[in-house]
């Protein structure tokens, strides 16, 4: 499967500019990869513009799932749709929504750790459910961001034989460190590709790490972004190499679910 991240910047609390942005983006790397699966960013939408959330998130994600939906048909790709705001009666959501080739709603995740360092949890409900979903008959999984700094919930997935992690993100460039060696430490301990997709540029409060990476499931980074500029990355990922490495060093085999 040959994925595609889109890491871009993203103008704060503008959706439209920011479709139309990656619109073009996603022609791009169609016309220059003909990849199987794009993944964006966290909130490519609105970015962290949390105060107007009220006012410019996604009701029922109806704009994003519209849009995301007929590129991917039009392309014939997988998409995994970062994340919107999506809001739901008084709450909004930080979800992604990922599509088919064919244009079919294939997963719905919603981050379940918000960042409080950030005050994410005064604007942003907190999603209670599993990231796995199937693409093209792979078994993977979604972290959003603050997500990859806990181990437990990223698991579970991997328990049921899930391969794939799919993660956007908007990580500052403060805790860049910390960004490349959980994405590195998710990888090894589930023995499974992380695909993650980062943003470039600032927001009002942050500037952005960039620094996209696709990771193997021996935890070797096999390809990687920029810290500041906008970029295409690319690679080819194989689940037979999970196997490989999984029937190597039998991990999930020797928990000892008798203790944990
Ligand atoms: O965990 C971190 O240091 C960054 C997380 C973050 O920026 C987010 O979840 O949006």
């Amino acid at each position: 499967m040959k994925i595609v991240c889109i890491q871009v910047d993203v103008q704060f609390g503008n959706p439209e500019k920011n479709m139309e942005h990656i619109e073009k983006k996603i022609r791009e790397a169609v016309r220059l990869y003909k990849p199987d699966s794009i993944v964006l960013p966290e909130l490519w939408d609105t970015g962290y513009d949390l105060t107007r959330l009220d006012e410019i998130s996604d009701e029922n994600g109806e704009k994003a799932k519209k849009w995301l939906s007929s590129l991917a048909k039009e392309f014939g790709i997988n998409l995994i749709g970062g994340s919107v705001a999506f809001r739901k009666g008084n709450d909004v959501y930080n979800t992604m929504l990922s599509f088919d080739r064919n244009g079919s709603h294939i997963g719905t995740y919603s981050k379940a750790h918000l960042i409080t360092l950030m005050e994410e949890e005064k604007y942003i409900a907190p999603g209670k459910e599993s990231g796995i979903f199937t693409v093209d008959g792979i078994l993977s999984s979604a972290a959003i961001c603050y997500d990859i700094r806990f181990p437990e919930w990223i698991r579970m997935p991997f328990i049921k034989g899930a391969k794939v992690l799919f993660v956007p993100a908007q990580w500052p460039i403060q805790r860049q460190t910390h960004w490349r060696a959980l994405l590195i430490a998710r990888a090894i301990e589930n023995q499974c590709y992380v695909v993650a997709c980062n943003r470039v540029g600032s927001d009002p409060n942050n500037t952005f790490a960039g620094q996209s990476m696709i990771i193997d499931p021996w935890g070797d980074i096999v390809a990687e972004a920029s810290v500041s500029e906008e970029e295409i990355l690319t690679a080819d990922i194989s689940p037979e190499l999970v196997d490989e490495v999984r029937a190597k060093v039998p991990v999930f085999n020797d928990r000892r679910i008798d203790l944990y």
